[in-house]
């Protein structure tokens, strides 16, 4: 059922906002469409997801594969109900025209076409969403972008066999695209599409978001991050939140033709500042793992410092050095494992004594390790990796215990927990067995309890994701799916998984509680061997 809790409202410098039309609740629903007006999956998706409901295809062996439409070729389907629904919406235009094309159209021209297949307002604008923000004037300043605009439009024209005169109206409704469209996602935030929405489009940018955007399938819900009160407006966050003001700043003018005035942007706050205005609460079973008294401890102990050594303004650490050697393991040209000691170089040149981890570049540096040890497919250096950035960089970057960002980070902790405990964990690692280069490591790997933390970590996101995806979602169904499969693993070690079990149905159960925290302090320990792992390894 679709759900709408906003009004549109005029916002002084953003022009058309969104505010809420009632008080709405954290996790709760701002909006929500079952069908968005335009979802176009990209071409590298195609084979992922079915290109009606995107509802990822099984990866298992035995699945049925997803059936092409036997005329163009280009749209798969995960049934033949999908195939047809998406006959009705808007592919029965376009097939013949993708089966006389040599190949598939940029994702942008594909989704021109069918807006301008669909179109039933002569050349005159679709009412709909006329009033959005286009940027016509901004964009033709840029003489190659513009010409490239040009370019679409003439071939969405020329491919829709619509009449010549529908030019403008093609680069109107083109220009409208790049600054409303976003990309769609599966649940683990995975790209699959664009989507264009001109209800969603209303929202406004801050990089302190107090709204996300959740796809589920075909779905597409605005969820609360925080409270809103009625009359507040919402805002989504239009970029990456690990990046430092100035690359936030260079992004939204190029992109939006905006500069951000928003308070984490005019104060050039910290994440730690950002992360104590949030006034993190201590909310349910996860604060065992990431407590919030300690962040906020931790938080004030750094937001301190900076003001004293940020004398002259801007970042007190030199990160120029790290990335330089960031930009060149992007320049490199090789098998990705070739890129980790570049990487590592960087790590070590982000003065890791300060302890300021969530400042940028150090998520995306410690990020690509992490993509390098899974390419290398090094299972525990990966899960050392992924827990410092959820533990050190994720909570104080995205302050909300239930942010999407979060749950997916958590379910990938467990999901390399779960495949380390299929094996010996030191399986694979290039150090293998050498305890003298990771003593620390070695140590807390000793007695670490696998397959009950793969447990408890699934009882966190199954606690946190109705918050984040909806209790009714397709992630909500497999998280719990996946968290039967490891109660039913754990048939061999009753004791602990009961505790665990108990807890879970009680959140204050001493005995449960007590084995959490026993869990929760071993990921924790793994975790500081991040460190060791970066500067002692080559
Ligand atoms: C997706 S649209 C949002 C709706 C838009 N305000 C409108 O009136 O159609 C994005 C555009 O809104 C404006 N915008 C969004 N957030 C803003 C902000 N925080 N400050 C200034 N302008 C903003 C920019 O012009 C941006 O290109």
């Amino acid at each position: 059922m679709d759900i709408n809790n906003t009004s549109v409202i005029k916002d002084p410098i953003a022009g058309s906002g969104l505010a809420a039309s009632q008080d709405i609740g954290i996790g709760d629903v701002i909006i929500q469409l079952s069908s968005p007006y335009l979802l176009v999956v990209e071409k590298e998706a195609l084979d992922k997801v079915c290109s009606f409901c995107l509802i990822e295809a099984s990866p298992l062996k035995d699945a049925p594969p997803l059936k092409r439409c036997s005329a163009c070729k280009v749209p798969r389907y995960c049934s033949s109900e999908c195939h047809k629904k998406d006959w009705l919406a808007g592919h029965l235009k376009e097939c013949p025209i993708l089966k006389s094309l040599p190949d598939i159209p940029p994702t942008p021209v594909r989704a021109l076409i069918q807006l301008l297949l669909q179109h039933q307002h002569g050349a005159s604008l679709n009412p709909r969403w006329a009033a959005l923000e286009s940027h016509v004037e901004n964009l033709k300043m840029n003489r190659k972008r513009w010409d490239d605009i040009v370019l679409q439009a003439q071939g969405a024209v020329a491919f829709s066999k619509s009449p010549q005169d529908r030019i403008e109206l093609a680069i109107q409704v083109l220009c409208r695209m790049i600054t409303n469209a976003f990309r769609a996602t599966l649940a683990d935030d995975t790209p699959v599409g664009l989507c264009f929405e001109p209800i969603l489009a209303l929202a406004n940018h801050s990089c302190s978001p107090n709204a996300v955007v959740v796809f589920n399938g075909r779905s597409v819900a605005l969820r609360a991050l925080e409270s809103i009160g009625e009359g507040e407006q919402v805002f989504i966050s239009y970029i990456t939140a690990t990046e430092d003001r100035t690359s936030r700043q260079t992004n939204l003018k190029q992109r939006y033709f905006f500069d951000c005035q928003c308070g984490k942007c005019s104060k050039d706050e910290s994440p730690y500042s950002t992360f104590l205005r949030y006034a993190p609460k201590a909310e349910g079973r996860v604060d065992l793992l990431c407590n919030s008294d300690s962040l906020t401890r931790n938080a004030e102990n750094l937001v301190s410092r900076y003001k004293r050594t940020n004398v002259g303004g801007g970042c007190p650490i030199d990160f120029s050095k790290a990335t330089s050697y960031l930009q060149q393991s992007q320049t490199m040209n090789t098998y990705p494992g070739a890129k980790t000691p570049v990487l590592k170089k960087a790590a070590c040149a982000c003065e890791p004594d300060r302890g300021e981890f969530a400042l940028h570049p150090v998520p995306k540096i410690m990020h690509e390790i992490y993509l390098n040890y899974l390419d290398g497919r090094d299972w525990l250096d990966a899960l050392v990796i992924l827990l410092f950035l959820f533990l050190e960089c994720d909570v104080y970057n995205y302050p909300q215990p239930h942010h999407p960002v979060r749950i997916i980070r958590l379910i990938s902790i467990a999901r390399l927990l779960k495949e380390i405990s299929t094996r010996s964990p030191l399986a694979n690692k290039a150090s293998a067995g050498d305890a003298k280069l990771q003593p620390k490591l070695h140590r807390a790997i000793e007695d670490f309890d696998w397959i009950n933390s793969v447990h408890a970590i699934m009882i966190l996101v199954v606690e946190q994701a109705p918050k984040s995806h909806g209790k009714d979602s397709i992630f909500m169904r497999r998280v719990e799916a996946e968290l039967r499969s490891v109660e039913e693993a754990k048939r061999l070690r009753r004791e602990v998984g009961g505790r665990l079990r108990e807890w879970m149905t009680d959140a204050n159960s001493a005995e449960g509680k007590k084995e959490a925290k026993t869990i929760m302090e071993a990921l924790r320990k793994l975790s500081e061997c991040a460190w060791e792992l970066v500067t002692t390894t080559p």
